[in-house]
């Protein structure tokens, strides 16, 4: 919550004023039932019509100005929360932009996408509440109190009584509630994360006819959803009950001790009924503390969860891009390195030591999960190793921080695609780019041709994750959008692994003649045959080095892979 109020300080003159209204308003119900005495004792009782008209007129004047104060605090309620909830989904989305992969594997996708949307929207409303009546509830309670003892004190000490144990009861409904509100975000984290692999995975799900499994995977979850908001909801719910019981409770003394009072003499009429009036109104504010309750557990619980990205810093302190590197080489030397992942014992690259020289292609060959993709993720600094030096250039890769990846660019296997058009997907590597630019680079991808062939050719709409499009043509234009970033080290991870060996070789020899280093993690020989070397690797270690003649001549690994895969070409 802390973390949350700094950000409401930015907001706070809308948020004094939302409260200073808000207490005009509480000020005039505070004082509404000793007006209503005065008409009663004074007025009625005593049958003084111009007392009556005097104090109505005063009531009517002060209920119309709590009507104008109010609607004018939550004008500036709405401004406060919903200026912080801006706020707030700026910087977690600008926060989860300097993640590491570590960082973003341990929260994952879809916990921080509850928080920055749904957390955030429970934190708004938290605060709109906080600012119109979560305040304005507990400030009654003592302001009825304290009124009820300038009206008549014996008749004020039931309330005293009875107000302190209502309030114990709710302070151990609110802990309670705290903590089953954190479990339904949690369980709520759980049900966006399937529905999320669900709908990116729908042609799988149903390919595989696996659509009862994952409906019966999603109710499992829902229905622990339903149950721990259930039990939520019901703790909450009993705040009414007890509250109503002690309600009646202390009318019910108030109209006996009232009567008692007014019998020998030392209450008014009035009086009692501006008590009775306080006590139902204190009642009333207790009433509504079970809501409020309820938005401020779940505004504590997802303030937390807000808090914790806020404050989870990036795992490595990286310098931001230094623009005075105008270009590197594109030298690469690992020495000794070892690295595992943290939820991993086993390491998965073991003492790895090779040098990759300027301009130099250099193919990668092993059986999955041999290391291939970790060796490459290690190059921009994705990951960091746990011993050995890695440099670029002869500069440690820590030095160069996320200056490195200006010039280091890796493509993914699965080619991915933002929504939007297919010229802005691959001006993404190159903001600057010209139209020229980017033609020219889907001409190297070997993708222009088929972008032609669209009905808005550059101008065609690709759907989130780029739906409409094959693999082949994805993994095409994630490599067109990583030629436009003119990289001086290419990394490829099996990124062109859907194409067929034609288009694969066209699309090679043309990264080829851009003369940057390369790196291509490949299953096939072919694919990286012509490499200056051509490193295999196995269980994290690299077995054999050298160029395809080399290989073939002294690697028993590589001859028994080239064999078996030209008997699979039908080619031996
Ligand atoms: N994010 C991760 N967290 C934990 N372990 C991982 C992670 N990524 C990979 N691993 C493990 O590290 C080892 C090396 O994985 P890596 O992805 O580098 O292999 P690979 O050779 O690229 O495999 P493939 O050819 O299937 O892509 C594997 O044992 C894998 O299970």
């Amino acid at each position: 919550m802390k973390k949350i109020f700094s950000y409401v300080k930015i907001y706070k003159k809308s948020a004094v004023l939302a409260l200073i209204l808000m207490g005009l308003e509480l000020s005039v119900e505070l004082i509404q039932p000793i007006i209503m005495s005065i008409i009663i004792d004074e007025g009625i009782v005593g049958q003084d019509f111009q007392t009556i008209i005097i104090w109505l007129s005063v009531l009517i004047g002060l209920t119309l100005l709590a009507f104008a104060a109010g609607i004018v605090s939550s004008f500036f309620a709405a401004d406060v929360s919903q200026s912080v909830g801006h706020d707030l989904r700026r910087d977690l989305f600008s926060r989860v932009q300097d993640f590491s992969a570590v960082q973003m594997q341990k929260l994952t996708a879809s916990s921080l996408l509850t928080r920055i949307t749904g957390d955030v929207t429970q934190v708004q409303a938290f605060l709109f509440m906080f600012l119109r009546i979560m305040l304005r509830a507990p400030l009654f309670i003592i302001g009825g109190i304290i009124m009820a003892f300038t009206v008549h004190v014996q008749l004020a000490t039931i309330l005293v009584i009875i107000v302190p144990v209502l309030l114990l009861i709710v302070f151990w409904i609110l802990t309670e509630g705290i903590k089953l509100f954190r479990r339904v975000q949690v369980r709520l984290d759980h049900l966006n994360s399937i529905i999320r692999e669900n709908l990116l995975g729908i042609r799988l799900v149903k390919a595989y006819n696996r659509n009862n499994h994952e409906q019966l995977r999603f109710n499992k979850v829902n229905n622990h959803l339903m149950d721990d908001n259930k039990k939520a909801l019901q703790l909450m719910e009993l705040t009414m009950p007890i509250v109503m019981l002690g309600m009646n409770i202390s009318l019910v003394l108030l109209l006996w001790f009232g009567f008692m009072e007014i019998n020998i003499g030392s209450a008014q009429a009035g009086e009692v009924v501006a008590i009775i009036n306080y006590a139902t109104r204190i009642m009333a504010s207790f009433g509504v503390f079970g809501f409020l309750l309820m938005n401020f557990s779940r505004g504590k619980a997802s303030a937390t969860r807000i808090s914790e990205v806020l404050e989870s810093k990036p795992s490595q302190v990286i310098p931001k891009t230094d623009s005075s590197i105008a270009n590197i080489e594109g030298h690469i030397n690992f020495e000794n390195i070892t690295f595992s992942y943290s939820n991993m014992k086993r390491a998965a690259l073991k003492d790895i030591s090779v040098q990759i020289n300027a301009g130099e292609t250099v193919g990668i060959l092993g059986e999955t999960g041999s290391g291939k993709t970790t060796f490459l993720q290690l190059i921009p600094g994705l990951y960091k190793a746990k011993s050995g030096n890695l440099s670029i250039d002869n500069k440690p890769i820590k030095e160069w921080g996320r200056a490195i990846r200006d010039f280091v660019t890796l493509v993914p296997q699965e080619g991915f695609l933002f929504s939007g058009t297919i010229k802005e997907n691959i001006a993404w590597g190159n903001e600057k780019a010209q139209f020229d630019d980017i033609v020219r680079a889907a001409k190297d991808a070997n993708i222009h041709s088929y972008i032609m062939t669209l009905p808005d050719q550059y101008e065609t709409r690709v759907g989130q994750r780029g739906v409409n499009l094959s693999g082949g043509q994805k993994q095409r234009l994630s490599i067109a959008r990583a030629l436009l970033a003119n990289p001086t080290v290419l990394l490829l991870d099996d990124s062109t692994s859907a194409l067929d060996a034609n288009t694969e070789q066209r699309v090679l020899e043309s990264i080829k003649s851009k003369s940057c280093t390369t790196v291509v993690v490949a299953q096939k020989i072919s694919s990286v045959m012509d490499a200056d070397k051509i490193l295999v690797f196995d269980k994290g270690c690299i077995v054999a080095s050298g160029n395809h003649q080399e290989l073939i001549g002294n690697s028993p690994l590589y001859q028994k892979i080239y064999q078996s895969q030209m008997k699979e070409d039908g080619l031996s």
